[in-house]
């Protein structure tokens, strides 16, 4: 294989769970070369430590073994952050680059726990990830070198869509909406498969139905250029169906209201998880 995803040195996984597994794999797909990746993840479980090992992957390699790294992906849970961070922080050279994906550490909650001027990118990605169908949107810090946030941004992009923010006050409102967003997706299928058995439908005809039309949808919206309203609308007859359905889902109390409070929420537990 052609190594082609190039980061100007090698990059450390600080946990390798269901998000920075994903990248991973993104990153691995696109040519990233596995000699250069090293895996810190204690409670990697057995399968998955060998998995990444066949592939030439350092994983859980005494400290003095690693070199410095140009890049440390932090995607540990937020919660371990405090207890994770000071191992590796000794690793950290002048021109070593962090890119957090942590929900609600903030860059300042992070910096604290590393060397003074650290390079830092927080960024919120989402698990389409590792297909290479993610969206990520990522602040830099001002210790960020233009050749740094080119390292970022090839990491990040190899993963899918990237958007570039610079207020980091916004990532707390992106998780909520992207990087939570597949949850809520996937959780529509399960609705609409129970409301198809609801329905009178076989429970597994009905879950069938209902995953092949998110996915095909998904992908409808993804290669049109068309707005989703309009999508939408394509598929509603005057005084159809889909009119009747959309009378209760965009009714008072409906999904659009249901949603609202469900990214407020997800943004408020965002700003919890900064302490
Ligand atoms: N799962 C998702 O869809 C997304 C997750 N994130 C963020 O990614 C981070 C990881 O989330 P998930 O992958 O979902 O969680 P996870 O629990 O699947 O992965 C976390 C990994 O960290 C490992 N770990 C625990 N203590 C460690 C330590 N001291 N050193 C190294 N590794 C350690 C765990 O063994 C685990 O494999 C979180 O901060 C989350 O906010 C961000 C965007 C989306
Ligand atoms: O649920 C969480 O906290 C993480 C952040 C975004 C998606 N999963």
């Amino acid at each position: 294989m052609t190594h082609s995803l190039d980061i100007g040195g090698s990059l450390l996984l600080l946990g390798a769970g269901k998000m920075g597994g994903a990248m991973l794999e993104g990153w691995l797909a696109l040519g990233l070369a596995p000699g250069n990746v090293a895996v810190l993840d204690p409670h990697l479980p057995a399968a998955a430590a060998a998995q990444l090992a066949e592939a030439g992957i350092a994983v859980n390699p005494s400290l003095a073994f690693l070199g410095t790294p140009a890049v440390v992906l932090l995607a540990i849970k937020p919660q371990v952050m405090e207890a994770a961070l000071p191992s590796v922080a000794p690793l950290f050279g002048p021109d070593t680059l962090a890119v957090s994906i942590m929900a609600g550490k903030t860059i300042a909650g992070i910096a604290a726990l590393l060397p003074p001027r650290t390079a830092i990118v927080r960024a919120m990605p989402n698990t389409p990830a590792a297909i290479g169908r993610g969206i990520t949107a990522a602040v830099p810090n001002g210790f960020v070198t233009p050749a740094q946030k080119e390292a970022a941004d090839a990491l990040l992009r190899a993963t899918g869509a990237l958007e570039w923010i610079d207020d980091e006050s916004l990532i707390d409102a992106v998780t909520a909406v992207s990087g939570s967003g597949p949850a809520y997706v996937f959780h529509l299928v399960e609705a609409l498969a129970a409301a198809g058995s609801a329905a009178g439908l076989p429970a597994d005809l009905a879950m069938r139905l209902a995953r092949a039309t998110v996915a095909g949808s998904g992908e409808l919206l993804h290669r049109s250029d068309q707005p989703a309203g309009t999508l939408r609308q394509n598929v509603t007859s005057p005084g159809g169906t889909t009119a009747a359905a959309l009378a209760v889902l965009m009714g008072e109390g409906g999904l659009a209201s249901l949603m609202e409070k469900a990214v407020l929420a997800a943004k408020k537990r965002a700003g919890e998880l900064a302490s």
